[in-house]
């Protein structure tokens, strides 16, 4: 039965895309089969993977909104055994289309229902916000990643993004968990980037990853190239971190 993982932080430009897109690659280069869920409207998940926008027939959108079938949205990617949900431009109206009267809240778990046991693990790439899109990913998952930019503010906005944990917790998903804290564009030559690492520490204890993701251009070029990090330049430094967050996941699940 898929495991489902939210990467989630309301704050943009954080790396939820970057570790969606990677994890996901490295779960499935480690035996794993892997669906990719794209559920933010600029859908850079998608193109990170190198789906073209003219094979998407269905969209993220169309299984939310409209409750279409979700086997009909799946894509493979580049990378083997590593599918996604697509997402375009559309997603961008569905939190305002998602009326009260829709039992708008649970569209994505009902939809996973179909699909759970043909994969590992299921990733769900949040958009920058706490609205509808972020709030279904939640009822369906069963824990949360939470990318953390390891620079100014980088606790701000965290105990939002918490308290819509328990508000989901309370009313749609008892068992949502966290799943760990990321680390991510770390610069270890600041001051800053070593007392963000450390607050971050502080607050969140064990549940932060030992794996710290540094800085590192090729992860930041590898998206134009519509590729993972694992194919676009396996000997970079990127690579072999996301490598390193694959397996602690894989650690913390027993495998
Ligand atoms: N470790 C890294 N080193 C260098 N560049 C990075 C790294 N991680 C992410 N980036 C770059 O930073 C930008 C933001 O990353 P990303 O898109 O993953 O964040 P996001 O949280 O998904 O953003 P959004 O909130 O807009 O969806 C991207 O241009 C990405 O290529």
């Amino acid at each position: 039965m898929g495991y489902v993982i939210s990467l989630a932080n309301q704050k943009g430009g954080v790396g939820k895309t970057t570790t969606s897109v990677n994890l996901g690659a490295d779960l499935a280069s480690q035996g794993k089969k892997v669906l990719l869920i794209d559920a933010d409207a600029q859908g850079n998940a998608t193109s990170g993977v190198g789906v073209q926008k003219s094979s998407i027939k269905k969209d993220i959108y169309d299984i939310l909104v409209n409750e279409d079938d979700i086997t009909d949205a799946i894509l493979p990617s580049r990378h083997k055994d590593l599918d996604v949900v697509p997402a375009t431009i559309q997603l961008s109206g569905a939190d305002i289309e998602l009326t009260p009267q829709m039992a708008r809240e649970t569209r994505l778990l009902n939809a996973l229902k179909q699909v759970k046991d043909q994969y590992d693990y299921i990733l769900v790439d949040c958009p920058p916000s706490l609205g509808l899109i972020t709030i279904n990913a939640f009822t369906a998952s069963d824990s949360i990643l939470i990318p953390v930019q390891s620079e100014y503010y980088a606790l701000e906005g965290l105990s939002q993004l918490l308290n819509t944990v328990k508000l989901v917790q309370k009313h749609f998903n008892p068992d949502l968990k966290i799943e760990g804290v990321l680390l991510t564009m770390y610069d270890a030559r600041t001051k800053l980037g070593q007392q963000v690492n450390s607050e971050v520490r502080n607050y969140f204890g064990e549940t932060v990853y030992q794996t710290v993701i540094t800085r590192n251009v090729r992860l930041s070029e590898a998206p134009s190239y519509g590729l993972p990090i694992i194919d676009y330049d396996p000997k970079s430094k990127g690579s072999e971190l996301y490598m390193q967050l694959a397996k602690e996941v894989l650690a913390a699940h027993g495998e």
